[in-house]
């Protein structure tokens, strides 16, 4: 055996695929991006067409560009966007509607009115989840009322519901696998993750049939065959996790107190915390982490719906920046004396404020303010929305009475002007290491590990290797004026204020 593993990473604005060895060493990708449809403000849709044509020609080409032949690859691991639903046509594979995405907040009054019922312990208490807009449970239940005769057609066993993975599963086994993984369900509102099983109750308050759901499966398990006809070869499918669990098992998080945070479009951090569910009494989620051979580990996560994506504004919306990679020198000119805010309330708040309805908003401007304090704000407010995080799981995990490691990844990552500014507003070291290609990794290493071409869990661990630890510069009358200015920002951002 080779030892080839193909990880296939399907995000949130692309779809990318990478060739691994069998040293674990990234040899080939390939990428591409596709439309994000806006049909009104707060509505998030993709096109699961173009998310299924993307992900097969980012795996072709990837495979191509390793020089490979398709035989040679031993399995697949798939990591995907969480939370955003697919509905299709069991017979034709068809969808009968836009896929709704993770940051879509149609929902939102559904989510009022259940709270106003006093529903959401019953939601959170199963689920480890919030009633809000961000999980697939409202939003499939509104394709279920909106999409005619699709209720009727689920109830009949006609239609299929799932998240991204098993979308491409079914398509890459060509109808074969109707399958899902212990990580995505976590995300969906109506999964126990105390029972490990779907919730009747939860399925009945949100009219959902039971007939449209998938299997669901460890991480590491046998998820069918992708066909020859799509990939040249016939290649098993062993590994499959949302993509925040993927980056968390490829940064090798496996022991309770290990903390992983990805700056991507958006920031997520998951602390583990082993294999008892402790739900969050400050408004993290609990999800799982990763369950192997049967056995469930859980994780705090903290989801921040802005992070690089406050970059690509200063990019596409003010246009002060060219490229992200400008951003942290033009950070550094800004006007120390200054204190600008920027909350990326862009989609409402997530964790730990969790309102929908807030947008986004700048503090603290003066004649003086230009393109360089924006910056800095830009790059600050991902700092500061991570220190509310850690705050949040100090308080319900006590974290700082156990032995914690921050571990990042991500596109924002590649700055260190903003690593440091990361520790310094957290003051706490900040671990950055060689890989930054962890979900993919995460992805590849449950299928390798499956198929038993790379190392175990401890093999796996020993192989994480550090680039650069950020230690903690800041002194704490300056850290604490700012994150009081923050607190400030955010409190008058906030919808109800
Ligand atoms: N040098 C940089 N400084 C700041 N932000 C950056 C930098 N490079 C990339 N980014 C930001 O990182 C994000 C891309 O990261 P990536 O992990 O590819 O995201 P995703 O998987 O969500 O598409 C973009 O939002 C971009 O603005
Ligand atoms: O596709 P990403 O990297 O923006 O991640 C999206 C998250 O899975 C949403 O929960």
């Amino acid at each position: 055996m080779s030892g080839y593993i193909l990880a296939i990473d399907q995000g949130t604005t692309s779809s990318r695929a990478i060739v691994f060895d069998g040293k674990m060493r990234s040899v080939a990708s390939g990428q591409k991006e596709f439309r994000q449809i806006f049909p009104q403000s707060g509505w998030v849709e993709h096109d699961p067409e173009e998310i299924w044509q993307t992900t097969l020609w980012a795996a072709r080409t990837a495979i191509d560009n390793a020089k490979i032949a398709p035989s040679d690859i031993s399995a697949i691991g798939i990591t995907n966007q969480r939370e955003t639903v697919v509905v299709w046509d069991r017979a034709t594979g068809k969808p009968i509607h836009n896929a709704i995405v993770w940051q879509d907040r149609r929902t939102a009054r559904m989510c009022e009115a259940l709270k106003e019922k006093d529903l959401e312990k019953t939601f959170s208490e199963k689920t480890g989840l919030l009633l809000d807009p961000y999980f697939s449970g409202t939003k499939l239940s509104w394709l279920l009322s909106n999409v005619q005769g699709a209720r009727e057609r689920a109830e009949r066993g006609e239609l299929c519901f799932g998240t991204i993975d098993t979308f491409l599963l079914w398509r890459l086994t060509g109808g074969k696998s109707f399958l899902t993984d212990a990580t995505n369900v976590s995300r969906t509102l109506i999964y126990n993750i105390r029972t490990n099983d779907w919730d009747n109750e939860l399925l009945d308050l949100l009219d959902i049939p039971r007939a449209m759901l998938p299997e669901v499966r460890d991480c590491a398990a046998d998820f069918g065959m992708a066909q020859k006809e799509l990939l040249g070869a016939e290649i098993p499918i062993l590994g499959i996790a949302g993509d925040q669990q993927a980056a968390t098992i490829g940064q090798a998080c496996f022991k309770p107190g290990m903390l992983k945070s990805t700056y991507g479009t958006g920031c997520f951090a998951l602390l583990n915390i082993g294999g008892e569910m402790v739900l969050s009494k400050n408004r993290l989620l609990t999800t799982i982490a990763y369950r192997l051979d049967g056995q469930t580990t859980y994780a705090l996560e903290g989801s921040i719906f802005i992070a690089g994506a406050a970059v690509q504004w200063l990019r596409d919306g003010l246009k002060i920046i060219k490229s992200a990679g400008e951003t942290a020198a033009l950070a550094a000119s800004a006007d120390p004396s200054q204190q600008v805010y920027l909350v990326p309330a862009f989609t409402g708040l997530g964790a730990p404020w969790w309102d929908p309805d807030a947008r986004g908003s700048i503090h603290g401007l003066t004649r003086n303010s230009g393109p360089a304090e924006f910056a800095r704000a830009a790059l600050e407010s991902v700092c500061y929305q991570t220190r509310d995080l850690a705050d949040a799981m100090h308080k319900d995990w006590k974290v700082a009475e156990r032995e914690t490691v921050l571990r990042v990844d991500g596109g924002m990552v590649a700055s260190d002007w903003t690593m440091q500014a990361l520790a310094d507003i957290l003051d706490a070291p900040v671990d950055r290491p060689q890989i930054l290609e962890t979900t993919a990794l995460g992805a590849a290493w449950l299928a390798g590990s499956r198929a038993g071409v790379w190392p175990d869990m401890k093999g796996f661990a020993e192989s994480w290797a550090l680039e650069r630890t950020f230690k903690p510069e800041m002194d704490d009358k300056t850290r604490e004026a700012k994150l009081k200015g923050w607190h400030e920002a955010v409190k008058r951002t906030l919808s109800g204020s």
